[in-house]
């Protein structure tokens, strides 16, 4: 596992969409297949990404899947797809052709079954699993990480590409990626900020039994990268190196 620390969230996401730009210019010929993360966390990387990174991003080669979808309309607030729609993909014109968004407001186990198929039919497979390029994940606080909550690990161990999972602080229905493609993936890359994950960071990093989805995804998948800031961090830019929050 590869971890790297910058000085606020918005020089993460700057160090994070250049660092998926650079792996799309190693390989110039090929298309990338990747699975987004919803939450709060990566709507300011969608905004910088298109303010910024509008002209350097070979958006043709991507193909755009969701990791997970809360069972709302996509005019919601709380739609993952919503959300990257509004903010990055109708800002740089990506093609509705290579946007596969996971449909929130449909039957959720009908849903999940024909995402599924959808991913198996149009995502290579490796080993007999569709392998995205890249999964881009997020952590709660409380350790989840795709929608799979505490107490929820089963999901781990799915063959089901996607299930339904529900939140259980509102029981809200969601759709969830599952072990089967998490483990797949040739690059799982988990983009944490704010000093409310600290601890779910430690424990990603420990190398000591995880107490939750993400630790256990992070400590059993390959090719692990976290990209972080200093707060979720625990306030380490390195080793050496701890911050005091600014004062306000
Ligand atoms: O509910 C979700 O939570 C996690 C973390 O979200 P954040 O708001 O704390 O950034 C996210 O990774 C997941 O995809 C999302 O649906």
């Amino acid at each position: 596992m590869k971890s790297y620390v910058y000085h606020s969230a918005t020089a993460t996401a700057h160090a994070l969409i250049e660092h998926l730009i650079a792996m799309m210019e190693r390989e110039p010929e090929k298309t990338f297949y990747f699975a987004f993360s919803g939450g709060t966390t990566p709507s300011l990387m969608f905004s910088i990404w298109a303010n910024e990174y509008k002209e350097a991003t070979p958006w043709m080669r991507m193909r755009i899947y969701w990791v997970d979808e809360r069972c709302v309309q996509a005019e919601d607030y709380e739609s993952n797809y919503g959300t990257m729609r509004r903010l990055l993909l109708e800002e740089v014109g990506m093609p509705d052709e290579y946007v596969h968004p996971i449909y929130g407001v449909n039957c959720p186990e009908i849903e999940a079954k024909n995402y599924s198929t959808l991913v198996c039919r149009t995502v290579p497979l490796l080993g007999g699993f569709p392998a995205f390029d890249v999964v881009l994940l997020g952590a709660g606080d409380d350790g989840h990480t795709s929608s799979i909550f505490p107490g929820q690990e089963y999901l781990l161990s799915s063959f089901h590409p996607y299930e339904v999972s529900v939140n259980p602080y509102n029981g809200q229905k969601r759709i969830a990626m599952t072990g089967c493609l998490l483990f797949a993936a040739k690059h799982l890359i988990f983009f944490i900020t704010g000093k409310n994950k600290a601890d779910v960071v430690r424990n990603i990093l420990d190398s000591g039994d995880a107490t939750g989805p993400a630790a256990y995804v992070a400590h059993h998948a390959e090719r692990v990268e976290l990209f972080l800031d200093v707060w979720a961090n625990g306030g380490r830019l390195s080793d050496n190196q701890i911050l005091q929050p600014a004062a306000k």
